[in-house]
């Protein structure tokens, strides 16, 4: 299996190496893994002069799988827009196809009190958010800034949807659903955006083809309420591109830390990219201060989605809930009492529970 491993910027070449530690021992077990490093995003541009090389995407096509960081950083603020990282980033999800993103909200029960939100809210809290990632106001055309009949600037964006892109999505999302709880909430704001009220329509076909699917639809607004109200009342919710950015990072809070949500990006053939779903985090890089766990969760589904080693997977989130256990905490899911490690300790406890 060959692994395109992007470590990225800010907190990423960090993070990325603890996650590299926990497969070294599967590795060094007989598992077989090639581990290839390139760059992408800030990384990519201060190398090859583009957040995504051509370096790299040779890499990433020819891999099994691509692990990343996370890319961006202040000083690639000021680029022109086509060289900034997120664009690397973007274009190696379209690059790939990589149109369904899954995001799990799950909370450790060791974690129920490191979260924002009141113990018996989380408590048992798993929720898989499903975010199409190559469509939607992210990729639409017409784009960019103008200057308007009034001759007024003006910033402008497009959101679209075709038929066959949300009836993929949809199918993967039915398609976890059935492997879950059988309960799916479709996202969206049809009151207000035809986008989306078309979205809503295909969803709604495609639920003939479920029955045992309980569908339910909410208003984006609605959501992003419901998931502080009770989050427990979702199981999979599927959701288009900018909603699913948004209401991840909300999740992700019910769980006490950005620092803890994975995610997998999947293609028709299920190559994956792995990542945890926070950025660089800018104020925290080069300081061993980060949560690795998003990252090593996040080559937790690698095994469980493009490798089909769900041992494997399940190794790697035993050994992450054995470290929670026993009172480990980085500082972003920090309460006292507890064992304040760094970014490397972290690591160094994962790779000793596995
Ligand atoms: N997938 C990605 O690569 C990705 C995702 C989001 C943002 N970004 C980029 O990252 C840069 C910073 O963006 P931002 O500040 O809005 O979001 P961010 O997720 O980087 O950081 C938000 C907050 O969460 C904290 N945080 C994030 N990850 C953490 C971890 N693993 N452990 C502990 N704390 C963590 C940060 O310190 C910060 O306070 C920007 O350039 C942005 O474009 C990249
Ligand atoms: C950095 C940015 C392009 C990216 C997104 O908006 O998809 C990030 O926020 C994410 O959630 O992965
Ligand atoms: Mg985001």
């Amino acid at each position: 299996m060959k692994i395109a491993v992007l470590p990225g910027d800010g907190i990423g070449p960090e993070i990325m190496t603890q996650a590299i530690r926990v497969l070294d021992v599967l590795r060094a077990e007989g598992l077989d893994m090639e581990f290839v490093e390139a760059p992408l995003g800030g990384a990519g541009y201060d190398a090859y002069g583009h957040p995504y090389p051509e370096f790299t995407q040779k890499i990433c096509r020819e891999a099994d799988a691509v692990l990343l960081g996370a890319v961006g950083g202040p000083q690639y603020d000021t680029l022109d827009r086509p060289l900034r990282p997120e664009r690397g980033l973007l274009a190696i999800r379209k690059d790939l196809g990589l149109f369904a993103n899954l995001r799990p909200a799950v909370l450790f029960p060791e974690l129920a009190n490191a979260s924002t939100l009141k113990p018996e809210v989380v408590a048992g809290l798993d929720i898989m958010i499903v975010r199409e990632l190559t469509g939607d106001v992210y990729f639409g055309q017409p784009r960019g800034m103008r200057v308007n009949e009034n001759g007024e600037r003006e910033g402008f964006n497009t959101m679209v949807y075709t038929e066959a892109e949300v009836r993929r999505i949809a199918h993967v999302a039915f398609g976890i659903a059935m492997k879950r709880q059988k309960k799916l909430c479709s996202v969206d704001k049809a009151n207000v955006l035809e986008t989306t009220e078309f979205w809503k329509e295909i969803v709604i076909d495609v639920a003939k083809e479920y029955p045992e699917v309980e569908l339910s639809h909410m208003y984006v607004d609605n959501a992003a309420m419901q998931l502080i109200r009770n989050p427990k009342q979702f199981d999979v919710m599927v959701t288009g591109n900018i909603f699913g950015d948004i209401l991840s990072d909300e999740a992700s809070m019910l769980t006490g830390s950005i620092g803890m949500l994975a995610s997998a990006s999947l293609n028709e053939s299920k190559k994956g990219l792995y990542e945890p779903s926070h950025g660089s985090a800018p104020d925290i890089a080069g300081k061993n201060l980060a949560n690795p766990l998003a990252t090593i969760l996040s080559a937790a589904m690698m095994m469980r989605y493009t490798f089909n080693n769900e041992a494997a997977a399940v190794r790697i989130e035993n050994a992450v809930k054995k470290v929670l256990a026993a009172g480990y905490r980085t500082g972003d899911i920090f309460e006292p009492g507890m064992t304040r490690v760094s970014c490397s300790e972290m690591g160094d406890q994962v790779v000793a529970a596995m």
